[in-house]
């Protein structure tokens, strides 16, 4: 039931790529004051951008250690899906997830993604969701959990202290990491066999640290409401502004549609992986969503997630877009902000 206009609806090179500003995370670690209007300006308007962490004594690490997480995906996702199954639990958050479960991006189109989710408060604390074969590589995935959290908990602050938000409303409030929260990484593979891919969406939480090294992911345009394309970098993250965030902002952060494409043409490649840190804020914290009803995080979650794997025409497009689809179709305007 999308209310989207409609978009330019093709995979391969004709499709614009976005442009979006690159961050410097040192920077933002410092509180650099131009530093702080850029992200400002980023999550306005695009609510996308990439993040660059080569500055950043603390964080570079980042770069080595998503690469041999994406060597675990590779090796990980090769094996047969019997040996897969074996780590699926019958849920759809935690796990793996085999093909077939989420709804696509075609209408009827099942066969989307092949999903491995790792639950940071299940990791964290030893709970058996956790695949064995993530449980072998405990180290590497503690310091990747760790700093992803530490990256969102930066920009977090960053942005309260740019727009001053008073202490009762900062968006790092919530964010407790020593309780339980629904914040996952989830890996996810997209081999060419398999047909069309993601379906357009905002993300639950507060905010994404996205890395993929193939073309697929597209963004709504802000200004023009066509689809682009996200270029992949190698050294940079992608982040992104959730529903969460956008919520806890009074609607002054922007959350952009997105979607993953079978990328064709010169974008075409044989398997695309990648590795998105979906940062939520605790399971009991609230805020109020798009209809201005206060809920918990955790309500979000569970009833946005039933909408990924209901048919079309049955979704309710509020949660699914997060009011996104009001502001695309100019029902609703993203509020102004001077900073
Ligand atoms: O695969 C991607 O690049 C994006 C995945 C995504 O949008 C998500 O997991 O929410
Ligand atoms: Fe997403």
């Amino acid at each position: 039931m999308s209310t989207l206009p409609e978009g330019l609806d093709l995979s391969d090179e004709r499709v614009p790529k976005a442009s979006f500003s690159t961050i410097d995370f040192a920077l933002l670690e410092a509180r650099d004051a131009a530093e702080l209007k850029h992200l400002l300006r980023a999550c306005q308007t695009h609510g996308f951008f990439y993040l660059n962490f080569d500055n950043s004594e603390s964080t570079k690490a980042i770069v080595d250690e998503k690469t041999r997480v994406q060597n675990f995906m590779k090796e990980y996702f090769a094996q047969a899906t019997e040996v897969k199954m074996k780590d699926h639990l019958g849920i759809k958050t935690k796990g793996y997830i085999p093909y077939g479960t989420f709804t696509g991006l075609k209408k009827g189109d099942w066969r989307t993604v092949e999903h491995l989710m790792l639950s940071r408060w299940d990791f964290v604390s030893g709970a058996d969701s956790v695949a064995p074969a993530v449980r072998a590589e405990s180290q590497l995935f503690k310091s990747y959990l760790d700093r992803c959290n530490y990256v969102v908990s930066v920009m977090l602050g960053a942005l309260s202290d740019v727009l001053e938000v008073p202490a009762s409303k900062r968006f790092d409030r919530g964010h407790d990491t020593s309780k339980p929260c629904d914040t996952t990484l989830a890996m996810l593979s997209y081999p060419l066999d398999i047909g069309e891919t993601l379906q357009e969406h905002t993300d639950i939480g507060s905010m994404t640290v996205l890395f993929s090294h193939e073309f697929g992911l597209q963004v709504l345009a802000p200004e023009t409401h066509q689809w682009e394309f996200v270029e992949p970098r190698d050294r940079h993250a992608v982040i992104n502004v959730g529903d969460a965030l956008r919520f806890m902002s009074d609607k002054q952060l922007y959350s952009c549609v997105h979607r993953v494409i079978r990328a064709t043409g010169a974008y075409a490649s044989p398997h695309r992986y990648s590795l998105a840190f979906l940062r939520r804020p605790e399971q009991e914290f609230k805020y109020k969503d798009t209809e201005g009803k206060e809920l918990t995080a955790k309500e979000w979650h569970d009833s946005k997630y039933k909408i990924y794997y209901t048919p079309h025409e049955e979704q309710d497009s509020r949660v699914l877009l997060g009011g996104m689809e009001r502001v695309l179709s100019g029902t609703a305007h993203n509020v102004a902000v001077t900073a």
